[in-house]
């Protein structure tokens, strides 16, 4: 059944979905590395495809930026279609000179100052939790595949741009332990909870708060493949 944000019919996508905050992400990870890849949603231009990776039936679409989009794609995804794994498959930025552009960063957990758990089910806590199955199946696979993970907790942030009055990422970094920041994950993994589904975070160091070196939109787009091809081969081990 569609929903107001998804036109696409019960059985269109898969058991797991890859999920970027970037559309046209979704999309060349679609036309590059699935076949027979079939574009279920256009809604907003919120594309979504499901193809086939080494012969196993996987999706991928975007969730938009920040809890609120994340929100209600994933809510939806697990709630009225027959998904069980979302990994989303972001950028992030540095929070430490440890990370360099181009890490691949597997999120231990989300702290968040955003209000989109409490506000949607009363959740108390400001660290949410990825599933554990998925971590440990990126995990055998980053190591099979030779691909160097870094494990962090990561920031999931409710705005990109702030100003200097308050709390930076020195604060983020100390005080809350996080190595670098994005935007998804904590409702992500709420959602999850929530409704007896799993999720995980996988994220590419794009840009650094410490250097402020940063890759360019088009980078941002096209050019994680490290961590579309560990995304890709976890899902089919998943499924
Ligand atoms: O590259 P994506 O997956 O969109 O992730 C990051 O990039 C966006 C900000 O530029 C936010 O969505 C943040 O979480
Ligand atoms: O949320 C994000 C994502 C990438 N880079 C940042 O600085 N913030």
């Amino acid at each position: 059944m569609a929903t107001p944000h998804n036109e696409a019919s019960f059985d269109e996508i898969a058991r797991i979905v890859l999920m970027p905050g970037d559309p046209l992400r979704a999309k060349y990870i679609a036309e590059h590395y699935l076949s027979e890849a079939v574009c279920f949603n256009t809604v907003r231009n919120m594309l979504g495809y499901t193809g086939y990776y080494k012969g196993k039936k996987i999706s991928v679409m975007g969730s938009g930026m920040g809890m609120a989009s994340i929100g209600i794609y994933s809510y939806e995804l697990f709630h009225d279609y027959d998904v069980e794994y979302i990994l989303r498959i972001g950028s992030a930025g540095a929070y430490s000179d440890e990370l360099q552009l181009f890490d691949m960063v597997l999120a231990e957990s989300a702290w968040s100052e955003s209000t989109y758990a409490k506000a949607q089910g009363g959740e108390t806590s400001d660290v949410l939790y990825p599933s554990l199955k998925m971590n440990a199946c990126i995990r055998k696979n980053a190591d099979k595949l030779g691909k160097p993970l870094h494990i962090h907790r990561i920031h999931s942030s409710d705005v990109f741009y702030h100003e200097a009055n308050v709390p930076d990422c020195e604060d983020f970094c100390k005080e809350h332990g996080c190595m670098c920041v994005e935007m998804e994950s904590f409702a992500l993994f709420h959602n999850a909870k929530q409704l007896g589904k799993q999720a995980a975070c996988l994220l590419t160091i794009s840009d650094s708060l410490i250097t402020h070196q940063a890759t360019s939109a088009k980078e941002r787009e096209t050019s994680f493949h490290e961590m579309m091809e560990l995304a890709l081969e976890s899902a089919i081990a998943l499924v």
